[in-house]
């Protein structure tokens, strides 16, 4: 049989994306560089849909209909790379290769243009969930040209996650859009992560409650405004005992936090759009710092804070400041990433729709939530929205929050705990609604030792003061 799509990396996110697929009727030819795994798929999976097992690259893409829809599911980078050189070759004009692995957008852009040449499409879908959202429904960004989205959005949009029935997959824009959204996706999912973890520490640490109590905790929470995948799955670890210890689970992992390169990614990529993530940033600093292993036995032991512990009552107002800090810092970490794929677009000529990128984080992917129906609909208000501060109930929440957020940023630098994000939230808050910022100043140094001039308040162009005779009048240029 003639295949519909084709999935050539065939590990667990590929698998379970080819399962996807075959459960919704398509028929899917498999391919991976040892056929062994190939073999085994169908050998465990056959009887969920119609699978043609390709041993050969040859053998896989004569497998597949025209128009070739072509998915690779393998590590980024230089193994990516290699794959496609290996079936460029092989396909004709109007054949697509979908690369959906978490690959580095310039990457992406690089392979479209070499691909184009030869007439194929090249397109690169950030596909969001883990394993689980593979095989049940993804978010899926897909990004290339409009011709390849009428054929292969359809498809996507049958095997992606759906919300109110709305399937979680979209064309976000041409090349590297689809790769540079699931980049900040991912961003925004470190900066969430972290602002989970800086309310565990405080409650642990300042409230007293034990893993167990707190997962009562971020349960209830999950009811609310902060109602999340994240926050549930946070629920379930800390309520996990270690079966070989009895122990909380969550007290015998080694406190030092991987990362495999988005987040990196992501901040990096800010820097250059001069988009402050710093949220994103503290996070993954946060990661790197956890693991500077030397570097903290050296800090072990120095003066730090002093830790006042609280009465029950106490704590329990202490937990509803930690949700308003939370809550309101969250608001402003999601609000960096928007600004950040907003700058991009200008920088890349992409036209992001900003309410369809909230629309199919909704459901499928890390960072789903119900909180992304609310920036949908800020969005669609106002697609031009600079800020989600300009939404009212966005503003609204982050007036409410105002005292315990600072109460609880304060507390924690009281205590010696650190809250980098949190701070870092707050920080970014106070910058952009200052009047004047001290930026004024580090102009002034700047034309000191530089010559590096700044512009006046009062007047048009550039001015450098002659700082060894300060009474010389400025040079305006
Ligand atoms: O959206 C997703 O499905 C996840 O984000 C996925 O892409 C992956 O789990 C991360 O890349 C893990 O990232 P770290 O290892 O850097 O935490």
């Amino acid at each position: 049989p003639s295949a519909h799509i084709g999935v050539s990396g065939l590990g667990v996110m590929g698998r379970n994306l080819a399962r996807n697929f075959a459960r919704h009727g398509y028929t899917v030819a498999v391919h991976n560089r040892s056929a062994s795994r190939t073999r085994l798929l169908v050998e465990e999976f056959g009887a969920e849909g119609t699978f043609v097992a390709a041993e050969t690259a040859e053998d896989f893409v004569a497998a597949l209909e025209r128009p070739r829809r072509l998915v690779v599911m393998v590590q980024a980078g230089a193994a990516t790379d290699a794959v496609i050189a290996e079936f460029a070759g092989l396909l004709e004009p109007g054949d697509m290769i979908i690369d959906g692995g978490n690959a580095h957008f310039a990457d992406t852009r690089r392979r479209e243009s070499a691909l184009r040449a030869h007439g194929v499409h090249f397109v690169g879908a950030g596909i969001s969930g883990g394993e689980e959202g593979a095989l049940d429904g993804p978010s899926i960004m897909v990004g290339g040209p409009d011709e390849s989205y009428a054929v292969l959005g359809p498809m996507f949009e049958t095997v992606s996650a759906k919300v109110d029935g709305e399937p979680c997959a979209a064309h976000i824009g041409t090349d590297g859009a689809g790769h540079f959204v699931k980049m900040v996706h991912n961003g925004i999912e470190y900066a969430d992560m972290q602002l989970i973890a800086e309310a565990y520490d405080l409650l642990r640490q300042v409230a007293g409650y034990t893993p167990a109590e707190i997962a009562d905790v971020f349960r209830g929470w999950n009811q609310g405004r902060l109602g999340s995948y994240l926050t549930e799955i946070t629920a379930e670890v800390l309520a996990h005992t270690d079966a070989t210890t009895g122990e909380p689970f969550v007290d015998v992992v080694a406190d030092a936090a991987g990362q495999k390169g988005t987040g990196r990614w992501t901040v990096q990529t800010a820097l250059d759009l001069a988009a402050p993530v710093t949220a994103i940033a503290q996070a993954t600093f946060a990661r790197a710092a956890s693991g500077q292993s030397e570097l903290r036995a050296a800090y072990r032991g120095l003066p730090g804070g002093t830790p006042v512990p609280l009465s029950r009552t106490e704590a329990a107002r202490f937990t509803s400041q930690v949700e308003h800090a939370l809550y309101a810092s969250k608001v402003i970490a999601y609000d960096q990433g928007w600004k950040m794929i907003q700058d991009a677009g200008a920088e890349y000529g992409w036209k992001i729709d900003l309410a369809a990128v909230a629309g199919i984080w909704r459901g499928g992917c890390i960072i789903r939530a119900a909180f992304l129906d609310r920036i949908r609909a800020a969005y669609t208000a106002d697609p031009g929205l600079v800020s989600l501060l300009g939404e009212e109930g966005f503003a609204r929440e982050i007036g409410d929050a105002q005292v315990p957020w600072r109460e609880i940023v304060a507390s924690a630098a009281r205590r010696g705990i650190p809250v980098p994000a949190f701070s870092a939230a707050l920080a970014h808050y106070d910058t952009l609604r200052a009047d004047r910022l001290p930026a004024a100043l580090l102009q002034g140094q700047r034309d000191y030792f530089g010559a590096h001039t700044y512009r006046r308040t009062d007047r048009p162009g550039s001015f450098h003061t002659h700082w060894a005779d300060p009474n010389r009048p400025e040079t305006a240029n």
